[in-house]
């Protein structure tokens, strides 16, 4: 049994860059969603007459990214919205903000109340812009998390690394091979066990203690130093891999 008909809600990854997003309340979950709608660079507002002392470097360092607003909640900072967190712990006032949300036509998420959500939060991880998330249907939300954990222990580096790579090489494969098939036996290759096991072996001969996964985005994203050398040889080496096998199935 496969269980579909039972999901109540439609899986769904939002380009939040520069959008205008308002969080209410800012207390340990507002936070949360704080942190991840930094991440995803939405313009954000956090509305609340007081803040969690996690907040307080963010109070600090100045930035266009955030405003904060020390007030309670009030109907006109909903005022060209895209998303908005309800996230006080007022489940009337939160109830109230859905109810507004919902002839506003902004979409809602309310920290206490699933049912009157138009979507949750899932527990995710990410490996560059491989994304994975987990929900249990608000029915066990420490069950996200535990799974969470499990999925970060099974997925490394690779998976980032051959996806850095694979930004720039895709379209030239497309560009490259006329032919449908062919490329979709080359992806397929790309994307399978035995070439993870192949990327994995030639990061352990880098020895580049690529375990630490902020570490490697830091690494990554790193582009003065000696480990941009070493990068870029990793990198190559997994390239000429990826050569080696469109150069196989090319003239199969
Ligand atoms: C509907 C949803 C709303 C939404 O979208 O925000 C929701 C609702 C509620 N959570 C509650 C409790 C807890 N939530 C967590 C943790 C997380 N909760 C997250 C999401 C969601 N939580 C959405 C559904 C996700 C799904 O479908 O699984 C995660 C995955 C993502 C995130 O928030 O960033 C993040 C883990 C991130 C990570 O670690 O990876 C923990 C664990 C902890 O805090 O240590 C606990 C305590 C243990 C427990 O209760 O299980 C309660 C209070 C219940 C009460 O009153 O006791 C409610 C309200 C209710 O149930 O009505
Ligand atoms: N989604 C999730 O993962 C979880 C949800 N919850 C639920 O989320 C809600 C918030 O939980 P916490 O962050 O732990 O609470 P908290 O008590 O730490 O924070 C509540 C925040 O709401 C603010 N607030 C109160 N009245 C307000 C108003 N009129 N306008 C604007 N802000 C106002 C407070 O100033 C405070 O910053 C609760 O209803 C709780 O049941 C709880 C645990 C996890």
């Amino acid at each position: 049994m496969r269980g579909g008909s039972t999901l109540r809600f439609y899986p769904i990854n939002l380009n939040l860059k520069e959008k205008k997003v308002l969080i209410v309340g800012a207390g340990k979950v507002a936070f949360r969603k704080f942190k991840r709608l930094l991440q995803a660079k939405a313009q954000i507002k956090v509305v609340s007459p007081e803040f969690s002392p996690k907040f307080t470097p963010y109070f600090e360092q100045k930035s266009d990214q955030y405003i904060f607003i020390e007030r309670k909640f009030r109907e006109d900072d909903l005022g060209g919205i895209f998303l908005v967190f309800a996230a006080t712990n007022d489940s009337q006032l939160n109830e109230r903000i859905a109810f507004l949300s919902r002839n506003k036509n902004i979409l809602a998420n309310i920290s206490d109340a699933v049912d009157i959500s138009d979507f949750t939060v899932p527990a995710a991880v990410n490996r560059g812009e491989l994304l994975l998330t987990v929900s249990s249907g608000s029915n066990l939300p420490a069950l996200s998390q535990n799974i969470r954990k499990k999925i970060e222990q099974e997925f490394g580096v690779e998976y980032q690394i051959l996806l850095e790579i694979m930004q720039k090489k895709r379209s030239l494969i497309i560009a490259e091979i006329d032919e449908i098939s062919v490329r979709k036996k080359i992806f397929k290759e790309l994307a399978s066990d035995q070439f993870l096991n192949k990327i994995r072996m030639i990061i352990d001969q880098f020895d580049l203690n690529l375990l630490n996964i902020e570490e490697t985005d830091e690494f990554i994203n790193n582009k003065n130093n000696l480990t941009e050398n070493k990068f870029k040889l990793l990198s190559d080496s997994i390239e000429t891999e990826i050569n080696k096998i469109i150069a196989k199935l090319k003239d199969d």
